[in-house]
């Protein structure tokens, strides 16, 4: 994933400098913490959690707070983009847009095999276009487009394809399942004390329009970044000790139930540094109220979930069950995430003198104590993280829930590959941006090395 990446630190920051890229596409920076965050990690060492300055980098310590570097250089985030614009510009490409991918367009090779030829669009104006592939083709159509791209081009499983009449090509029943996401819960509260979050930047009075001038006019503040601060990943055996639930589960050697060793990490904890998040959260502080959150999120979820096609036609959008906390070892362990969320932020050395209560006011999950407590408020508040992944997955040819191989090829058909999160058999511990680079640059050297060209170091 270094590959990717052009880090520039900062001198407050101490970088794991072998850790990263520096003559990459995306930029990458430090994000300098709002006070707000600075306190919550007093609150996290405190509570057990020790800094590790650049530890979501090294990817070493799964028991630890640290900073996150984003993917923005001068106030402006770097985007896949990058890859093909500006001073990266090249002339072997052509990107098509409005144009949505039909099908993978299949023909027989010999008597028996099958190769992709190609791929069929339909254009904004209803028009279909057929491009011919010179060598190979490279569906990204990421976790939630993918299979469905697969499946009506032939491949997948063969009673669902049979249900829309699309005749099956190759006959591969993990297309569109082991559907996998990261759960969040967001738990904010209010505090009194101005100049700890940025709140004033955006919600009272007529800040957010001043804020969106200095970004216009100098890239610089609020807008010229992301709103979360501070990080921390956790263990959190010795917490779960008394569940009967994570006790009772069964367990590979060397794991914990969830498929984890000992040195990776159960969740993660990040902070906003003011209100806000999904559109559910509407509740904003205006003039002189401020607030901030812990956000707990579950990694190596054990729900499982599947998309499937609506229709044959090209332009339905996938029928997606998430299959979010099916499993109850995930609400389990995500409350406990959250119990011990609360716990960093009442009790931590840095923010136990400064929070009022929960946000909005009227909550008051400030005072939940118990695992129990917090199961309720798991199920009601847990949403997405955008990290779908896994529905292409790769894996073993012996394995039948495979679609990929370790090349990503498509299983029984040549000169198909995908690369994107769909491929991803485990969804890592960690957000998905640069996996999905990672998957990318990997995808690119493998397709060199396939037609005998030197991959990039
Ligand atoms: C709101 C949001 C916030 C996020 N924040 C973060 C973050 O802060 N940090 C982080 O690490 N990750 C974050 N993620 C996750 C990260 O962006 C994704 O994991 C990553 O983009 C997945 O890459 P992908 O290539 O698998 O799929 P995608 O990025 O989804 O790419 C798939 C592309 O295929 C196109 N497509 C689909 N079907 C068709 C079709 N039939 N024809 C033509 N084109 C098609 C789609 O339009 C899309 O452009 C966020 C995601 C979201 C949605």
């Amino acid at each position: 994933m270094s590959k990717a990446e052009s880090f520039t630190g900062k001198p407050w920051f101490d970088a794991s400098k072998d850790s990263h890229g520096y003559d990459g596409h995306l930029g990458t920076e430090p994000h300098d913490l709002a006070p707000i965050s600075e306190l919550i990690m007093k609150s996290m060492e405190s509570k057990g959690l020790p800094l590790d300055p650049d530890m979501f980098s090294h990817g070493a310590n799964p028991h630890g707070c640290g900073h996150v570097p984003r993917t923005v250089t001068n106030g402006l985030r770097t985007t896949g983009a990058d890859f093909i614009t500006g001073k990266n510009q090249k002339n072997n490409i052509t990107i098509l847009t409005d144009a949505h991918v039909d099908k993978v367009v299949i023909e027989k090779d010999g008597d028996d095999g099958l190769r992709a030829t190609g791929v069929r669009a339909v254009l904004a104006d209803g028009t279909v276009f057929e491009a011919k592939a010179k060598k190979e083709v490279v569906v990204s159509g990421g976790a939630y487009c993918s299979p469905n791209i697969l499946n009506r081009s032939g491949i997948g499983a063969k009673e669902e394809l049979e249900k829309h009449g699309i005749p099956t090509v190759v006959d591969l029943p993990g297309v569109g399942k082991n559907l996998m996401d990261h759960l969040i819960v967001f738990i904010f509260y209010e505090t009194e004390k101005p100049g700890l979050t940025n709140d004033h930047l955006v919600y009272h009075g007529d800040a957010f329009n001043k804020t969106y001038q200095l970004w216009k006019d100098e890239k610089k503040g609020f807008l010229s970044t992301f709103p979360f601060g501070v990080f921390a990943f956790a263990r959190l055996d010795s917490r779960l000790a008394d569940s009967q639930l994570w006790n009772s589960a069964p367990r590979r050697a060397g794991r914990d139930p969830m498929g984890l060793t000992p040195s990776q990490p159960n969740i993660e904890f990040f902070t906003t540094e003011c209100y806000g998040g999904p559109k559910q959260f509407d509740k904003f502080p205006t003039d002189g109220k401020f607030a901030f959150s812990i956000i707990a999120e579950l990694f190596r979820p054990r729900s499982r979930g599947t998309v499937a096609l609506r229709s044959a036609d090209p332009m339905a959008v996938p029928v997606v069950d998430c299959g979010y906390l099916t499993d109850p070892l995930d609400v389990e362990v995500l409350a406990e995430a959250c119990r011990f969320g609360n716990e960093i932020v009442m009790e931590g050395a840095g923010t136990r003198d400064i929070v009022k209560g929960s946000w909005p006011p009227e909550e008051s999950h400030q005072k939940f104590a118990t695992r129990e407590d917090w199961i309720p408020y798991v199920k009601d508040n847990a949403t997405t993280c955008y990290h779908a992944s896994g529905t292409c997955a790769m894996g073993k040819a012996s394995d039948p829930k495979a679609v990929v191989d370790e090349h990503l090829r498509v299983k029984g058909v040549k000169g198909l590959r995908v690369a994107d999160c769909s491929i991803m058999p485990i969804l890592h511990g960690g957000h998905t941006q640069m996996p999905a680079y990672g998957i990318g640059e990997k995808a690119a050297d493998m397709i060199k090395a396939s037609w005998g060209l030197k991959a990039r170091s």
